[in-house]
């Protein structure tokens, strides 16, 4: 749990898992993490060039310090099964499962890894998994889903089968989700996991992408699953912080510092009380800011 924390997810990059171009350089646009998608972008006719695709490429191509995940077609599908077993064969960080709709579901996935894993001979617990919920059904199971699994990693929204499942469709202001993301927020939070937020399929509309993201920022997702490498820099300008929360947390950690060494474990900073829930932000932003390079080493705000 500690680590699904310390790791910066905020941009989850969707890559067709049939696109030689993009599947090779899917690295070069730095998102956090990359899915290679087997399922809902990927033709019946080629799933298993895809999956043959995607394996070649994970034992080729260098991806970086990135979070490889892989989309894999549903479980009531002849295709899952190969999927799974290539994915870990392959060395996958991440087994993203489509549709989930029931704790079972993601039983049923973390048996057949481990089920994989031994038959390549990888170490057990060696591939996590997420979860994308995109039914009511899901939603309403959402924290029996979240907390199903120790392998769990995360748990995302899926708006677009969501949407249909609800029989409606995707407004701009997006009140058509707001149960959905909250379910999913709550539901991640509570189980310990990472919280990511539906794609955003509008290219041109960057207005309305900023406007979303800024929303999701705001409620305490992780991050966003994105369809294209323009969003990866506005999703990472929606979640640096600021140099003044920058400056502010520095001063709140250094002020708690203080009054530990005095015994005391809360403080008044200009006004304002500081503790521990204070603090536990104040180090976030510290880690969000270093990871973006904002920072030196002293944790001092770097001048541009
Ligand atoms: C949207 C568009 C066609 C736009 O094309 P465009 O050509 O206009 O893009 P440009 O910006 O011009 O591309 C500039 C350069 O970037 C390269 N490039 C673009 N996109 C890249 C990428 N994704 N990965 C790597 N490389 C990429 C491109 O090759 C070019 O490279 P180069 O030629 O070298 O300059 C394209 O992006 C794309 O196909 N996206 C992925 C679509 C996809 O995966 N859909 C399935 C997942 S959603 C779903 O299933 C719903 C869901 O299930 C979701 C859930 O579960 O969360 C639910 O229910 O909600
Ligand atoms: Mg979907």
């Amino acid at each position: 749990m500690a680590e699904n924390e310390e790791r910066l997810r905020r941009t989850m990059m969707f890559v067709p898992g049939n696109n030689p171009a993009m599947v090779k350089d899917a690295g070069i646009y730095g998102a956090d993490s990359i899915m290679f998608d087997l399922e809902d972008s990927v033709s019946m006719a080629e799933k298993d060039a895809a999956r043959v695709l995607v394996y070649e490429a994970l034992q080729t191509q260098d991806y970086g310090d990135a979070e490889l995940v892989v989309r894999v077609n549903g479980q009531d599908t002849p295709y899952y099964e190969n999927d799974v077993k290539a994915m870990v064969k392959a060395g996958i960080d991440i087994i993203r499962l489509p549709k989930a709709e029931s704790p079972e579901m993601v039983q049923q996935l973390e048996a057949d890894i481990i089920a994989a894993e031994k038959q390549f001979g990888l170490p057990e617990g060696s591939t996590g998994l997420m979860a994308a919920i995109e039914s009511a059904k899901g939603v309403m199971n959402a924290y029996p889903i979240a907390s199903a699994s120790k392998r769990m990693m995360g748990i995302a929204l899926s708006a677009e089968d969501y949407t249909t499942d609800m029989k409606t469709h995707r407004y701009p202001d997006g009140a058509e989700l707001e149960f959905a993301r909250n379910m999913v927020l709550h539901a991640a939070r509570a189980a310990g996991v990472a919280a990511f937020d539906t794609v955003f399929t509008n290219m041109d509309d960057t207005e309305g992408f900023y406007r979303e993201t800024e929303y999701i920022h705001q409620l305490g997702f992780d991050g966003k699953s994105l369809v294209n490498p323009r969003q990866i820099p506005m999703v990472n300008k929606v979640y640096e912080p600021t140099e003044k929360e920058i400056r502010n947390a520095k001063n709140v950690i250094n002020a708690i510092e203080e009054a530990r060494l005095k015994g005391s474990g809360v403080i008044s900073m200009n006004g304002q009380m500081v503790d521990r829930p204070v603090v536990l932000r104040a180090q976030r932003v510290m880690r969000i800011a270093k990871a973006s390079n904002l920072v030196d080493e002293e944790g001092n705000y770097i001048e541009k």
